[in-house]
């Protein structure tokens, strides 16, 4: 007989940040991790996680929805069915739940992660096998202070942990931002590649003026500057500038990318296995790109170890990553519940090799971070 899907647990896990993350719609202390452990008949047990930022104030899903709409509607879907049909079982999903990307996400990357480990391959296998065990990292500057932020990209850059670094911004004024923005970009020079993410703060006019003086300032990639609908405003600012926008809450999955591809954009697009529902939604939004001829970027929800090691096998399988990752959500966090944390280092992160994520959980801290 083969194996079935025999129980699905949800937890709510709250971990503090190291610093305050100061976005354009919230400012983090501690990141909420949705843990799935997914249990099979053969005794296999699969691992997935969802996140979001900030309660509601990134997306529609909250930490507590997903855990709620899991429990209640996903999981019956899947309970009692053969564990190995990952397809099927995520097709299964999208016609009897609307939404929730991020809820299937982390049921998607459980039902991988404990086929991987039921044939012994890396999930990365699984999607097709990886090009690349090694992946660029960029680190997010969002103390919310300039020289603070100034000081922790050094540091970063001595470390040789990161070399590019993200600004999130929108949450001041236009100026202000510039300013913070230009000055950080002075301080370290050629040394760095320095982004900036508004996290669609900005109307069309501000945004106008805005990347006019970021560009000036050296600033080499502008993401998602207006809200998420506005494609025909982010396709004329593509095509205004130089510097190239980065679609972020614009495209979560693959219709998404034909249509603002369509509509001829010509920037790079921001993947995420929470936005797209999981590993294959994401990997499917990148072949869209790739036949737009629209260049990639491997992003994060700010997950922990467990969805940043499901994203890399995803991002593996990619022949090119042309601006590179920013999988260090693990980082941000004052500490962990996995058993072996991911290993960063060289500019980068390393794909983890054993069966599935190539991930285990360390049970006393699990439980320990646990809500209760
Ligand atoms: O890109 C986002 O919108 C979300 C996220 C990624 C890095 C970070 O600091 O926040
Ligand atoms: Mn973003």
């Amino acid at each position: 007989m083969s194996s079935v899907i025999e129980s699905i647990e949800t937890l709510l896990v709250d971990l503090p940040t190291i610093r305050p993350h100061k976005l354009s719609m919230t400012t983090m202390a501690c990141q909420t991790l949705v843990i799935v452990r997914l249990r099979d008949s053969d005794g296999i047990e699969g691992l997935g996680e969802g996140t979001t930022i900030g309660g509601l104030a990134y997306g529609p899903e909250s930490p507590e929805s997903i855990k709620r709409n899991i429990d209640t509607y996903l999981a019956p879907l899947l309970i009692g069915q053969p564990a190995g049909a990952v397809a099927a079982l995520r097709s299964r999903l999208d016609r009897h739940a609307r939404g929730n990307a991020i809820a299937k996400s982390a049921l998607e990357t459980a039902l991988l992660d404990a086929q991987g480990k039921r044939l012994g391959l890396p999930m990365a296998q699984l999607l097709g096998g990886a090009h690349h065990d090694h992946l660029p990292v960029l680190w997010t500057l969002a103390s919310g202070d300039t020289g603070r932020d100034i000081d922790e990209a050094f540091q970063r850059l001595e470390q040789r942990r990161h070399c590019d670094f993200k600004l999130k911004i929108g949450a001041n004024a236009v100026d202000d931002d510039v300013r913070h923005v230009a000055a950080i970009k002075e301080a370290l020079g050629e040394r760095a590649s320095v982004r900036v993410d508004v996290n669609q703060a900005w109307d069309e006019s501000s945004a106008v003026r805005g990347i006019a003086a970021l560009q000036a300032a050296g600033i080499d990639l502008i993401e998602q500057p207006i809200p998420a609908r506005e494609h025909a405003g982010l396709v004329r600012l593509a095509s205004r500038f130089e510097v190239p926008m980065l679609a972020d809450e614009a495209v979560a999955d693959a219709r998404d990318g034909f249509a603002l591809a369509a509509a001829g954009f010509n920037g790079a697009y921001a993947l995420k296995i929470a936005k797209a529902g999981g590993p294959r939604g994401a990997l499917a939004l990148a072949q869209v790109a790739q036949a737009a001829g629209i260049g990639l970027y491997g992003g994060t929800l700010l997950e922990g170890s467990i969805g940043t090691a499901a994203s890399l096998h995803a991002w593996a399988t990619l022949p090119e990553l042309a601006w590179g990752s920013e999988m260090f959500g693990p980082l941000l966090l004052k500490d962990d519940i996995v058993a072996e944390p991911l290993a960063y280092g060289e500019f980068g992160v390393e794909l983890p090799t054993g069966p599935g994520l190539g991930i285990a959980l360390d049970e006393d801290k699990l439980a320990h971070f646990t809500r209760k």
